[in-house]
């Protein structure tokens, strides 16, 4: 475990995810700092990792070897442009953030730096994240080994050899955890329909999508449409369930949803 001191500018959902995971893998929480501009998030944070925070993010970059920029892309810029006198010469920078390119960091920060920019998901708070990662030629063996063993303390991670790739990786698992639990609603909402109190569908649902996942992981010879065959009998009432998803095009929804994210990053990349 490297011993990197390590900034996060912005203390919101991701930054608590990654912390979290960080933290619960052994990190020292002396090594872990936070900025924010309000004060209740990194008062939670403090108490909850026990990390340093701080309002201020010229202190806080200042004082860390790795800088994790995780605030919204549309406030980068501005974060950045206040971060110019800040010396990143022996720091090495990593964004989460979606759809801003690697080479605009560099002109927000007006020198030359070191980035790598990746794409986790917020499942990383209970280790069982995914970050893709992506990294130029100028980036070191050992400045990306350090960047994984950080992201890695969340899940897996997978380094994609072209930056675009990291819009697949944010449809398929920076927001595709979203859509898993927009269907988990949605099923929670019509098992209270059908008339059963909202905790009991929700121990059923959640329990279920918990126990798909884990045969979809651990029956890696299996398709997909094998495991979905092994729960339809014919005639029987999953296959009147399965047969409605189809029918509603759920495949051609899913395909939808993914491009628009998709889309939305590439329009992001142009925007800020
Ligand atoms: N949420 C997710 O699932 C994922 C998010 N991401 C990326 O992570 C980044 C952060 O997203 P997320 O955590 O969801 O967003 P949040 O809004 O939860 O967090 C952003 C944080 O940045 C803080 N902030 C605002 N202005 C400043 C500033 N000038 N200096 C320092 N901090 C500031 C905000 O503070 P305050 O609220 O007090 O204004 C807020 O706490 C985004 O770029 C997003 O694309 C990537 C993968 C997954
Ligand atoms: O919705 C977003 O833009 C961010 C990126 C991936 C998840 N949340």
């Amino acid at each position: 475990m490297p011993q990197a001191k390590v900034c996060f500018i912005g203390a919101g959902n991701m930054t608590r995810s990654i912390i979290s995971g960080l933290i619960k893998n052994g990190y020292p929480s002396e090594q872990v700092c936070a900025t924010n501009p309000s004060q209740p998030k990194l008062d939670a944070l403090q108490a909850d990792f026990g990390i340093k925070v701080t309002n201020n993010n010229i202190d806080g970059v200042t004082h860390a070897d790795v800088v994790v920029l995780s605030v919204k892309p549309q406030l980068m810029q501005q974060v950045c442009e206040q971060l110019q006198h800040v010396d990143f010469s022996n720091k090495l920078v990593i964004t989460i953030a979606a759809g801003i390119p690697a080479k605009r960091y560099q002109e927000y920060l007006n020198q030359p730096i070191k980035l790598i920019r990746t794409m986790p998901n917020t499942p990383t708070q209970l280790g069982v994240g995914m970050t893709g990662l992506y990294a130029d030629d100028s980036i070191s063996d050992e400045q990306k080994s350090l960047c994984q063993t950080l992201m890695e303390t969340g899940g897996k991670v997978l380094w994609v050899e072209q930056e675009d790739e990291l819009n697949q990786v944010i449809a398929l698992a920076g927001s595709s955890p979203a859509y898993f639990f927009l269907f988990i609603e949605s099923m929670i909402e019509s098992g209270i329909k059908m008339g059963m109190a909202e905790d009991k569908a929700r121990a059923l649902a959640e329990q279920a999508a918990l126990g798909a996942a884990q045969m979809v992981i651990q029956n890696q010879d299996l398709s997909l449409s094998t495991l979905r065959n092994n729960v339809t009998s014919k005639g029987g009432t999953t296959a009147q369930a399965v047969e409605t998803l189809e029918k509603g095009n759920l495949r051609g929804l899913v395909d939808s949803a993914m491009h628009n994210c998709v889309a939305r990053a590439e329009e992001m990349a142009k925007t800020f």
